[in-house]
This record gives structure tokens, sequence and C-alpha cells, in this order.
């Protein structure tokens, strides 16, 4: 296409004076504009994942995806020179997650296999299509020897009293020695399923969480000889146990129990949720928080937990924005400690408890509401401090040892994520060598903040990508991501599904598209009202005007040809892609739907209770006319559908239900299937394919 377009210019130039500067021109603009690399070079971006700290010493561990190659690497204080401590040297699909140090730091374990970001997380992935299938297995390293070994096929993995291993096996308790290699037996019988496990501080004491169907209760093991006791048994679902330092009491958080009323299905509800602690020995505990009863204050965030034995910390989103809070057990008061038009998030509290550390979108730039940062506040006095700031994006922080250094995942617009760890002033990135001498990070362009308003007057962020130079006239593209909950950045995403949405956006931008990378209402980072708004995705898509907005913005662009824009997104984005062309083929000429949803139809196909709610004709008929099949009559530009088949996150049968359609009514379509891989296209060969298809179908029909 750039070729074509150079000898045109350069054919029509030739008949204009002051040939020589006209043909320097383009052939520079020809070298400078040429694409600068492939697909697989962008998608070698490094890839961290579960950063964790050793409860002694300055010993940090993490997951490292090096092209498909998931291994675990060690860093020790002062020097923290990383360390690969597995061998696995394949694409192989198998994922490291439960990553973790034993209290006394001599063992890390973790789980290889299954996919532990959707349903059905134990599930083993065999995305190579072996003949036989891979194991879910829980592994142990020696930190003394190095030595590696297999614990038991099971998941989930938690440490008890000293090295001993628990994990859960059939909603069952089971217990492996770390010191032998004798098999692993279940630790007690119980009914019903247990799905949380939380070791007291002296290790004598295992509390759990036993679901019951229609309520969960939390128990208390301590030996074979003594009955299980039970922590404030009530008809509710509690869970999230937390053990005071002192080991006396036990924190924990009650919501509602199954079914109550059928109110109406599409007007929002406040969803209660409280924090109730109790003693240890006693039967009855006590309510110490509830949520105020307010929409924003619904929501309810897995973080709470003892900054003390009197002292708590939570996070929530009752002032609209995602907040901590400090609140003490015996006033009862609650005190905010992160104040301020910003989400906080991976939060994680001091060895000493006096401190939180967590990842926050704000900083000293207005730009900085697309970024990441870290902070942390001293709980006691409420005492801020940001311990990075700038043009990066940083994320999942951890202490660190005694001293308050710290490690978290660093990223660039450029630099795909690595480990780094900051003492005072002074931040070592780990692994460098880790990034491929191929990977063309000093290629990528900088992605621009950009706005624009929806409809109803909603302001809604972007991320543009735009290569310098080029035709005067470009194609465009708008990329819808997935969730929805989710905020897509100034820079490379601590989510590996998003750094590769990333890669191909680089690579879009690097062929000559302009690229939109649009967060519509839904996503996290800009407050309440925008992350939970009324009548979206199957109670009335209202989050599609912003995808449909950043389609216009694109069109109204002076250097983009309106006649050339296209739509790409997976999962929640694929859903709102083919929403897109369903609904404004128009608009958006071409796109690709990865692993999308597209009938909403079957949300109240549940099981009939003894009453039906008021709104429930009204509510699926808005269900059928959110879906992108409702659209089909006016879905004309052409598609391209790809699903992996073994995906837990979204049903292959979203996309084979489609495809029928699509037959039974004779349009063109183009799919690909990948057998045997997930939601996260858990083999690295499968994500480039993935890419590639992606970037060639819209090149093919965007570009001349
Ligand atoms: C509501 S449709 C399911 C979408 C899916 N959510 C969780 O699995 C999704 O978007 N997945 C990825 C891409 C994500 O969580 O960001």
């Amino acid at each position: 296409m750039l070729v074509i377009n150079l000898c045109n210019h350069l054919t029509t130039s030739f008949m204009r004076p002051n040939h020589f500067l006209t043909l320097v021109f383009f052939l520079l603009s020809s070298v400078l504009f040429a694409q600068n690399f492939t697909m697989e070079q962008v998608g070698k971006f490094s890839f961290p994942s579960e950063l964790t700290s050793s409860p002694t010493g300055e010993k940090i561990a993490w997951a490292m995806n090096e092209q498909g190659r998931r291994n675990v690497y060690l860093a020790e204080g002062p020097e923290f020179t990383p360390k690969k401590l597995t061998p696995f040297d394949k694409d192989d699909g198998q994922e490291i997650s439960s990553l973790q140090f034993s209290p006394d730091g001599k063992w890390l374990v973790f789980v290889r296999g299954g996919d532990h970001g959707g349903g059905n997380a134990s599930s083993t992935v065999n995305a190579q299509n072996l003949p036989v299938l891979p194991k879910v297995e829980i592994w142990k390293i020696n930190l003394s020897t190095q030595q590696l070994e297999v614990v038991a096929e099971a998941d989930a993995p938690v440490f008890g009293p000293p090295h001993q291993l628990l994990f859960l096996k059939g909603g069952q308790v089971w217990s492996a020695n770390l010191d032998s290699s004798e098999k692993p037996s279940q630790l007690f019988e119980i009914k019903g399923n247990i799905n949380e496990l939380s070791y007291s501080p002296d290790g004598k004491q295992l509390a759990f969480v036993v679901n019951r169907g229609s309520h969960s209760m939390i128990g208390i093991y301590q030996n074979p000889e003594t009955p299980i006791q039970w922590i404030t048994p009530s008809f509710h679902r509690d869970s999230n146990i937390h053990w005071s330092p002192d080991g006396k009491k036990i924190a924990f958080i009650r919501r509602p129990g199954e079914n109550g009323a059928a109110f109406p299905v599409l007007e929002p509800r406040h969803s209660p949720w409280e924090i109730w602690v109790a003693t240890i020995g006693s039967e009855k505990g006590q309510k110490l928080w509830e949520a105020p009863k307010t929409l924003a204050a619904s929501y309810v965030y897995p973080f709470f937990d003892f900054s003390g034995n009197e002292d708590l910390v939570y996070l929530s989103y009752e002032d609209g924005w995602q907040h901590l809070y400090a609140l003490n057990i015996n006033s009862k008061a609650s005190k905010l400690l992160t104040p301020g038009n910003y989400m906080v998030e991976q939060i994680k509290l001091s060895p000493d408890g006096k401190k939180l550390v967590f990842s926050a979108n704000t900083g000293s730039e207005p730009e900085d509401l697309d970024r990441r940062h870290i902070g942390s506040v001293e709980i006691s006095n409420g005492k801020l401090t940001w311990e990075t700031a700038g043009t990066g994006i940083e994320a999942y922080p951890v202490w660190v040892g005694e001293s308050g250094k710290l490690a978290f995942f660093s990223a660039t617009a450029q630099r795909s994520h690595l480990v780094a760890v900051k003492d005072g002033n002074s931040t070592q990135l780990l692994g460098e060598s880790l990034i491929p001498t191929d990977f063309p990070q000093h290629q990528l362009v900088t992605p621009k903040q950009v706005n624009f308003t929806a409809p109803d007057g909603t302001t809604v962020y972007g991320q543009l990508f735009e290569k310098e130079g080029g035709s005067s006239t470009k194609p465009a593209v708008v990329f819808v991501h997935g969730g929805p909950q989710r905020q897509m950045l100034l820079g490379w995403s601590y989510m590996d599904y998003y750094s590769n949405t990333y890669s191909i956006n680089q690579y879009l931008a690097n062929l000559g598209f302009v690229v939109l990378s649009v967060n519509y209402r839904l996503g996290i980072g800009y407050g309440y009202e925008f992350h939970k708004p009324a009548g979206a995705y199957y109670q009335g898509a209202v989050e599609y005007q912003d995808v449909k907005a950043a389609g216009k913005y694109l069109a109204n662009l002076p250097q983009v040809n309106p006649a050339k824009i296209g739509i790409y997104g997976g999962s929640y984005g694929g859903y709102l892609t083919a929403l897109a062309l369903a609904r404004d083929s128009d608009l958006f000429k071409v796109g690709v739907d990865i692993h999308g949803v597209h009938d909403l139809d079957g949300r109240y196909d549940l099981s009939p209770n003894y009453e039906q709610a008021p709104d429930l004709d009204l509510a699926r008929k808005t269900a059928w006319e959110s879906s992108p099949i409702a659209d089909l009559n006016t879905w004309t530009s052409p598609i391209l559908f790809i699903h992996a088949d073994d995906d837990r996150n979204v049903p292959v049968r979203q996309t084979v239900d489609l495809i029928r359609r699509f037959e039974e009514l004779g349009k063109s379509y183009e799919s690909i299937i990948i057998p045997g891989d997930t939601h996260h296209w858990m083999k690295w060969s499968n994500m480039i394919r993935v890419d590639q298809a992606t970037a060639d179908f819209l090149q093919k029909h965007l570009m001349d």
C-alpha cells in the first residue's frame, strides 16, 4: 500500500519543479514510515506476575512469562540479582499461580496448570492438544537446596503449621508435609464445600469457610478429637477470614443468604454487606460496620485486614472512589486514609501492620488518571507518601524486608513490565536482559491521552496511538477492552491480556493506522458513577454510546479517512465490537470479534422461583435488544470471528451460535477456532496467531 502511494506521488511530482526535494522527502518518509517490526517481535513483551515477598529476609519471587515459557524467579537483597528456579522451557500453556513463600521463608510453592483468570480454574489446559492431558499440580522449591518437586495434583495451597501445606481438593482440606514425600492426607471431613482456609498466627487453629448452598459459615478445626467450632453461625454468607495478630479474634465479611424477594431486576438496588468480628471461644460476634445504604457502598472489595489487634483496614467505594479506610474495633469509627478523585487497588499491609502500600491512578499530571503509581499511607495518622511518579506504570507493590523497601511491576509506554525494587530514593530494575534483543521498544509510539463527550454528556477517555508522518488520510481502528471493569493505560498494562492488546495497538500504529483505545463506561478509574451506570450490558447496553462516540471522534480527525474506520475487541470488547457492527456498519467498516458475547437472552433463564420479578418481561425484552443478534439484518461490515474452544470465561457456544445465524442468513464471515486454548491464549504461539490474524484482517479491508 505504502509503496503504491509512494509511486503515485513520485509520478505526480516528476511533472513539477523542485523534483529533487520532493524525491528526498518521499524517500525519507518511506524509510521513516516503513513498518519497523513484526507482530512476533512486539509480542515478545516480558510479562511478570505473582510478585510475592518472603515473611523473613529480603527475598522476592515472581513468575515470568517469556514467549509462553513460564518460570519462577527469585531475587534476594541487597543485590536482587534475578535467579531462575524452574526449568520449564516450552511454550506449553501451563500457567503459574498461587506463588508464595512459607512463613519461615525456606520454601516457595506454586501451582502449575489450569486457568485462574476465569471459571473452572483448576481444569487442566491442553493448549498443545496432547494425547495425555497435562495435570494441575502444586509444586515446592526448597530454597536451601533449590530442589523442585511436585507436592500433589491439586490447587489453592495454603501454609499451615511449620512445614505443613494445606490445599483444597473436592471441597475438602488435605495436608502435605513439605519435609517428606509421603502422600498427602485428608485433614478432616465435613459436609459442604470448603472454599477458604486461614491458619491462626500460632498455627494451632485452622479457620475455614464452608459453603452449604443457601448460606456459608466459618468454622475452626483444631485436631481430630475436637468438634468443629462455629464462628457466629447464621443464615447468611460469611467469608474473607482474617485473624488478629494475637490470634484471639477473627474478622470476616457477612453478606445476605440466598433468594429473598423478587425485586425489579432493572432497578439498581443496594446490596448490603457488613464487617463482623468474633472473639475465639465465644459463640457471639459483633457487627463492626455496615455498608452505607447507597449503591456505591454496595460494592464489596475483597480487601480488608487487621492492622493491629484493635484496628482494621478496608477498601470501600462509599465516597464514590475506591478508597482505603481504617476502622477501630472499640469505637467502630472509620477514617478515610486516601482522599481524592482517584482509585486505589492492589493493596498490601506492611509486616508491622502500620502502613499500607497500593497502586493508584493519580499524580502531578492530568495524564496520571490513565496511569498507575505507587503510594503508601501510615494508618495511625493517614500520612500519605507517593513512592513513584512520572510517565511510567507501576503496579502490584509488595513490602520487602523490614526496612520499608518495596518491589513492584514497572513499565513505560515503550518498555514492557519488569520487576523494580525501590529503596528510599533509588529504584533498581531487575532482569532487563529478559527482554529479547529484537523486542522493538525503541520503535513504539507513546499513546496520547484524549477525551471526548458521549451523547449523554459523559466524558470518555481514550489512548490515541499514531506514528508520525505517513499518509495525509489514514485508516483508523477503535480498540474495545474487555472485563468490562478494566482501564487501559498510557503504557503497558499490568494484565497480560491487555499487554497483548497493547502490543497489537502498537503494531497497528506502526502499520500506519490511527488507533483509539476507548475507556468506555463500566471501566474502572473514573469513579463509581462511570464504573456502575444503570442500564448497562444486558440491561440496555448504555455503554455502547461511548464506543460509537469513539468511532465518530476518529471520523472527525483531519488525518483520518472516515470511510476507513474499523473496530476490534476481545471478550466484553468482542460483545461491543459485534454490537457496533450490527448497529453501525455505516461507521465501522470492518471488525474482529475475539471471544465475544452475542446472545444475552438467556440471562434471566433462572429456575422459576415461587415469585417472578415484576419487570421480568421487560428485562427479557431489554436483554434481547442489547444483544448483537437482535440487529443482524443491519450488520453489513466484514467480520472475523475468533474463539478458543476451551474458553471458561465466554463459552465458545456464543460464537458457534452467531456463526450459525450468519450461515442461516447467508451472511459471509471469516473465522478462526483455536482448539484446546482458553480465554487467555495460554499458548504464546496461539496469541501471536490471533494477533496477526486480527491485524491482517483490518489491514486487508482498510488499507489500499
Ligand atoms: C461479561 S462477558 C465476560 C467478559 C470477560 N470477563 C471475565 O471473564 C472478559 O472480558 N474477560 C477479560 C478480557 C477481562 O476480564 O478483561
